[in-house]
């Protein structure tokens, strides 16, 4: 796969972005509403030209204002995944798949074969026959994935692609999405709001807010130490990596129990999430509960209104609790406290 970098001004909506994505790597494009997130995928797709900039995907520029380059949409290898599946109504599944190698001048035959490959890739081999109108959302949106891989794309991007799925759909999709991005090391701009598919697609994170980028990180300092005001918003979780186990996760600061996601089976690389807010801060080890305890050192205290973040040094995790539960216990930096959290406020996914 390629790198994409991209530099990129559209004065009429606001927008300046630059941004690189390595070869074979997945960043997740966080922001508000009308950001820029849509601008930068348009742009990269070749469906809007910047007023002035450069966007290089491998060894081809596709759009360089400078020189007059601006490679027409269908020639870019670039797949756009949106929101809903956007199928042809009139052709069966496997003829949407066929599409994209019937455009580039493959045979009928053959173009039946490959989609074919495709949709059992995506697990979707049973609804061939079927037409748009006959599949669920998610059925659907298999369809869509695999279509957009039976282009062969260099980069592939991916805007909101679980929003329009109802919540029992969406896991499946999530990790079907994480296998394809992972194998072959696909190149990938991912949009989204969800901390989920971050974690699951993503292995760093750009922040857009007012048609720039804020924040740029991997996905570990973005979701757990965020410096926008947005990505504060959505993340500011406590994350902590290892191997999957039967109830819990294996990890550098012992085994954490917690509740494993679907599609989360033990061995799995992944990640344990809480909020800040489920962390209690003990003086002394609680006994004989059914709890995770994490003996830690305070490194800093963070006034927010009346709460105050109490930071652990090393690990960096993160207990929110009262300012009068800070004095009560006379928490300092280098104090030596518990934080304790109950199994079921801990989520436990997969991670990329
Ligand atoms: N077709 C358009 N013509 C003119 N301006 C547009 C157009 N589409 C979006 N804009 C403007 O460009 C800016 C960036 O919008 P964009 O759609 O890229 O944001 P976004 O981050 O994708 O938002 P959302 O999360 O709501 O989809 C906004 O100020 C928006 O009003």
């Amino acid at each position: 796969m390629s790198a994409l970098h991209v530099e990129a001004r559209v004065e009429a909506r606001g927008v300046d972005l630059s941004l690189d994505v390595e070869s074979g790597g997945a960043l997740a494009v966080l922001g508000p509403n009308g950001a820029g997130k849509s601008t930068l995928l348009n742009l990269v797709a070749g469906l809007l030209r910047p007023d002035t900039g450069r966007i290089v995907l491998g060894d081809r520029v596709l759009t360089d204002t400078g020189t007059g380059v601006d490679v027409p949409p269908h020639r870019r290898s670039v797949a756009l995944l949106a929101q809903e599946a956007l199928l042809f109504p009139h052709l069966t599944a496997v003829g949407n798949v066929a599409f994209a190698p019937r455009s580039v001048g493959t045979g009928r035959r053959q173009a039946h074969r490959e989609a074919m490959r495709w949709l059992d890739a995506v697990d979707a081999a049973e609804f061939a026959d079927r037409r748009p109108r006959e599949l669920s959302g998610g059925q659907a949106q298999r369809v869509a994935i695999a279509r957009a891989l039976a282009a062969r794309p260099r980069l592939l991007m991916l805007d909101e692609p679980m929003s329009a799925l109802d919540v029992t759909a969406a896991p499946a999709i999530r990790s079907l999405l994480r296998r394809i991005l992972r194998e072959r090391d696909r190149t990938a701009l991912v949009v989204t709001h969800d901390p989920l598919d971050v974690l699951a697609l993503a292995d760093r994170v750009a922040v857009i807010d007012g048609g720039t980028v804020v924040e740029t990180g991997s996905v570990r300092e973005v979701l757990t130490r965020p410096r926008s005001a947005f990505a504060a918003r959505i993340a500011g979780v406590n994350l902590v990596a290892g191997t999957a186990a039967a109830d819990g996760l294996d990890t550098d600061l012992g085994p954490v129990h917690g509740i494993l996601d679907t599609g989360c089976r033990p061995g799995d690389r992944a990640v344990a999430v809480f909020s800040p807010a489920a962390v209690a801060v003990y003086t002394d080890e609680p006994h004989g509960s059914p709890r995770n305890s994490f003996r830690v050192t305070v490194a800093d205290l963070e006034a927010h209104g009346a709460t105050v973040l109490v930071r652990a040094a090393g690990s960096g995790l993160a207990a929110e609790i009262t300012a009068a539960a800070v004095a009560d216990l006379v928490l300092e930096p280098g104090a030596q406290v518990w934080f304790v959290v109950k199994a079921t406020e801990i989520g436990i996914h997969r991670s990329a």
